[in-house]
C-alpha cells in the first residue's frame, strides 16, 4: 500500500504543477461533486423540471452516501494531505504541493464520496436524458453527448480530488467503480 501512497503522492504533486491555471475550476468541481449539492442543489433543480425522476435522485443521493460511509468504516483509507507527514517517508525530499481550505476532510479516505456519489446521481440524470434525446431527434451522436458530460464532469471531480490532496487516485477510481456499481445494483432492485 505504501508504494501505491508514494506513486499517489507524486501524481498529486505533478497534477499541481502542470494544472495550476485550472485550479479555480478544479475547486469548483469539487464543490460541485461534494454529496451534499446532490441533495441541495440538483436534486430541487431535477425534480422541479421532472418529479420521478428527481425523487430517483434524492434516494440515490441518500443511499449512496450511506454505502459510502459504510465502505469508509470498512477500508478506512489515508488522505494525501496527512499521510505526507504521518508516513514521515518525505523528510529528506518533501514534495511540493499545496492544501486548499477544501482539503482538509476529517473522515477516512477510502473510497472517494465525492466520486461515488456523483457517479451515481448523475447517471440517475444522464440516463433517461440520453433516451429522450434519441428518441426526440434519432441521432446517436446527440444522444451521445449526455455521456459524454457525464464522463468529463467526474473526470474534473475526479482530478479535482486529487488535486487538493483529499485523495490518493486509486481512492477516486474505486469511488467511480463504486457508484457505477452502485447504479447497476439499485436498477436491478428496483426492476425486481
Ligand atoms: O470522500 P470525500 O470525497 O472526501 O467526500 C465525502 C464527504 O465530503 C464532505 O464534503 C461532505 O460534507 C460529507 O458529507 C462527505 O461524506
Amino acid at each position: 500500500m505504501e508504494g501505491i501512497h508514494v506513486q499517489g503522492v507524486w501524481m498529486a504533486e505533478a497534477l499541481q504543477q502542470s494544472c495550476g491555471d485550472w485550479r479555480d475550476l478544479l475547486l469548483v468541481a469539487s464543490h460541485l461533486g461534494d454529496p451534499k449539492a446532490a441533495v441541495l442543489l440538483i436534486f430541487p433543480v431535477v425534480f422541479y423540471l421532472h418529479r420521478r425522476t428527481g425523487i430517483a435522485v434524492l434516494w440515490v443521493a441518500a443511499l449512496s452516501e450511506w454505502v459510502n460511509l459504510v465502505l469508509k468504516w470498512i477500508l478506512f483509507g489515508e488522505r494525501p494531505y496527512w499521510w505526507i507527514g504521518e508516513s514521515g517517508l518525505f523528510s529528506g525530499s518533501p514534495p511540493q504541493v499545496q492544501q486548499f481550505p477544501s482539503t482538509c476532510e476529517t473522515g477516512p479516505g477510502s473510497p472517494s464520496g465525492h466520486a461515488m456519489v456523483s457517479a451515481a446521481v448523475w447517471w440517475v440524470i444522464v440516463s433517461p436524458l440520453a433516451s429522450l434525446c434519441c428518441a426526440r431527434t434519432g441521432s446517436k451522436l446527440i444522444s451521445a453527448l449526455p455521456y459524454l458530460l457525464y464522463v468529463m464532469f467526474l473526470g474534473c471531480v475526479g482530478i479535482s480530488r486529487i488535486f487538493i490532496l483529499a485523495h490518493f487516485p486509486h481512492q477516486v477510481l474505486a469511488g467511480l467503480l463504486a457508484g457505477q456499481k452502485f447504479d447497476d445494483t439499485e436498477s436491478k432492485i428496483c426492476s425486481t
